[in-house]
């Protein structure tokens, strides 16, 4: 079989380190979901997964998909593998797969935290447990205080809990890259779905090192949101990473609430 040249342009770092891998296959959730797997290379990862639960695996590189489908021809006979071929970014309506699966993949870097949201928002995920650049996976993890503490770690409060399984250096890849990685879990309770939520966070983390206050009051009404963040027992000199996810969405709340009794006494 010709050599594989790992490709830049579509994030290919391949996981050679077996400890890395077996680490991934102990924190999987224990349930009966599918697996999706985007990206699966050259199928190091892919060939654990298989072991244990069957697999749907989105590869867009049709040179891997070619040695794939030769390197799983029994399992896809089986259908305890399904490979699709192609950007798995264009198969992607609001749902991926039509069963209930979790995600468990070593996503490629350059579009992993839109992969993250994508799979956040999807009904039919339920679990996502993924290897992204540590800085990346930091975010999705933080807790209120932290200084990576953003709009990425809100999202992942609402909808369930996140942490890091296992730090990974560059020596586990191949070929090495040159930033640290993490796997991390998120264990979804429900689904992201409030698009005008988020555009708050939006505006709330326009300038992370500025207060809240001077954030939001760039697009809300200044005098509304003095009288939230009283109600909320607010410092006006609080900065966007100290709020807590409960918080931001009593603010949230009540701005809507309270822009609603507004426009109603201006009719
Ligand atoms: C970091 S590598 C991981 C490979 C393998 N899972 C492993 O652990 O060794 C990322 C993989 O994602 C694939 N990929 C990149 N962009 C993609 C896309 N838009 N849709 C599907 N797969 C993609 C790459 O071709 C590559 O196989």
């Amino acid at each position: 079989m010709e050599k594989i040249v790992a490709k830049k342009k579509f994030g290919q770092n391949f996981l050679k380190d077996e400890s890395v891998l077996q680490k991934i296959i102990e924190a999987m959730p224990n349930n009966d979901n599918k697996i999706v797997e985007i990206g699966p290379g050259l199928g190091d990862l892919t060939k654990f997964l298989v072991d244990v639960k069957s697999v749907d695996a989105f590869e867009v590189d049709t040179d891997l998909c070619k040695v794939l489908q030769n390197k799983f021809e029994r399992e896809i006979a089986t259908k305890q593998l399904r490979i699709h071929c192609g950007d798995v970014l264009t198969a992607w309506k609001s749902e991926l797969i039509e069963e209930s699966y979790d995600l468990v993949a070593n996503l490629p870097y350059y579009i992993a935290t839109n992969i993250i949201l994508k799979a956040l928002a999807d009904p039919k995920c339920k679990n996502i447990l993924v290897m992204v650049q540590l800085e990346v996976a930091e975010k999705f993890c933080a807790n209120d205080g932290d200084k990576v503490f953003g709009s990425l770690s809100i999202i992942t409060q609402s909808v369930g809990e996140a942490h890091i399984v296992v730090n990974v250096p560059p020596s586990a890849f191949e070929p090495q890259p040159k930033i640290n990685s993490a796997v991390f879990l998120i264990q979804k309770k429900s689904d992201r779905s409030d698009k005008d939520f988020e555009d708050m966070l939006r505006v709330a983390f326009t300038q992370p090192r500025k207060t809240l206050m001077k954030n939001l009051s760039s697009t809300y009404d200044k005098a509304m949101l003095q009288e939230i963040f009283e109600k909320l027992s607010l410092a006006q000199t609080i900065r966007p990473h100290q709020v807590s996810t409960n918080d931001y969405h009593q603010l949230y709340k009540l701005a809507r609430s309270l822009d609603g009794t507004r426009e109603r006494t201006e009719c």
